[in-house]
């Protein structure tokens, strides 16, 4: 069945539909992974969004059981320039086609996504449809150039209700903004003892459950669209261990004084190099963000720059100078991509119990 992918710039690219046949409305980003997609279109940190995937060829492992990062996906739509609907892998359960069925997500394919993506990098992130290939584009551009995106992403994803993940270590809060599968399976991995908790959790609410360190999840929008995640940060802020990840880093930036800002086109994909500034160790690492923390922001403020993106010189990472807190802009999670980062994890442990002998002393 033949759709239409329309971008607010007034771009028409004419494709082949898999998945629902839904019209869907999403900021419209590209990935340069060149694998991971079943990763990437169940990570709620792209909740509202399109994604364009540069990796010519999608849909070839299928769907499995394992690899999701959440429940059910957010993602608004899929563009992408070969689709496979005949996936081969010994993990396979269903093709992408089966799965946005179930799922209500529409996928559009035959699209020249380095053009698209070459747009994307000029324009910067913007406005895109999918829908049918009967739909007057001038109908649709004018819609789009009407149609708000959506700003409570984080609300619309996070846990309504606090769930236990019991273990015999160290007792994590864990805060969901669109939480990732894969924190939680690292955490667990270490035994850690966790508490997941909406979005909507309060300082005094965190104290209460008698935390040994706080990690803030990943999740999707704009930082500042979450005032109470920061009036929360503020308040356990030098009382608790923290490490943060992704939206969890731009949401400790602000609740510290620093701020943040849009990117043009933002970082997704999973080879992205970062460098350690203390020991000038580079990583490759996983990232997926479209808001970053303005670095001059970062003069005023008790922090400092731990780790900052070789490609464009933006901040992804920083500690406070006092407190107990860590916070990075990329993925240690990986899911997908390399696990370089991985040892960031342990790093939050060790601050635990660095932080626990203090305690008794
Ligand atoms: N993966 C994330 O947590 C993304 C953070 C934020 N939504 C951004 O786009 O920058």
């Amino acid at each position: 069945m033949k759709r239409q992918l329309i971008l607010e710039d007034g771009t028409v690219f004419l494709g082949e539909g898999f998945g629902s046949d839904k019209e869907n409305i999403g900021e419209v980003v590209f990935n340069t992974g060149m694998t991971g997609y079943q990763e990437i279109l169940s990570d709620p940190s792209y909740c509202g969004q399109i994604v364009t995937l540069t990796y010519p060829l999608i849909g070839n492992y299928g769907i499995n059981r394992d690899d999701f990062e959440t429940i059910s996906p957010f993602i608004h739509g899929f563009v992408v320039k070969e689709y496979c609907d005949y996936p081969s892998n010994w993990r396979n359960e269903y093709s992408i086609d089966e799965y946005f069925k179930m799922k209500n997500i529409p996928g559009i394919s035959g699209i020249d996504t380095r053009k698209l993506t070459r747009i994307i990098r000029m324009y910067g992130t913007l406005k895109g449809a999918i829908c049918s290939a009967d739909a007057n584009p001038e109908e649709v551009i004018a819609k789009l150039n009407k149609t708000e995106l959506q700003t409570n992403q984080v609300e619309t994803v996070s846990t309504k209700t606090a769930y236990p993940s019991p273990g015999r270590g160290h007792r994590v809060v864990l805060v969901d903004y669109g939480m990732k599968h894969g924190i939680l399976r690292e955490l667990n991995k270490r035994n850690c003892d966790i508490v997941v908790v909406p979005h909507t959790i309060t300082a005094e609410e965190v104290l209460q459950l008698k935390p040994d360190g706080i990690m803030l999840s990943n999740g999707p929008g704009d930082p500042k669209d979450v005032p109470e995640a920061i009036e929360m940060i503020k308040g356990i802020l030098g009382k608790i261990p923290l490490f943060g990840i992704c939206l969890g880093h731009q949401l400790f930036a602000l609740a510290s004084g620093a701020n943040t800002e849009k990117m043009k086109f933002g970082h997704r994909g999973s080879n992205h190099p970062v460098k350690e500034l203390s020991t000038g160790k580079v990583d490759i690492t996983s990232q997926n963000h479209g808001y970053t923390v303005t670095a001059e922001s970062i003069n005023h403020t008790d922090l400092e720059i731990t780790h900052v993106a070789l490609n464009d010189g933006t901040v992804e990472g920083l500690k406070h100078k006092t407190a107990p807190a860590f916070t990075v802009q990329y993925h240690p999670e990986a899911s997908p991509g390399p696990e370089d980062a991985n040892g960031l994890f342990d790093q939050f442990l060790e601050m635990i119990e660095a932080n626990k002998k203090e305690g008794v002393l």
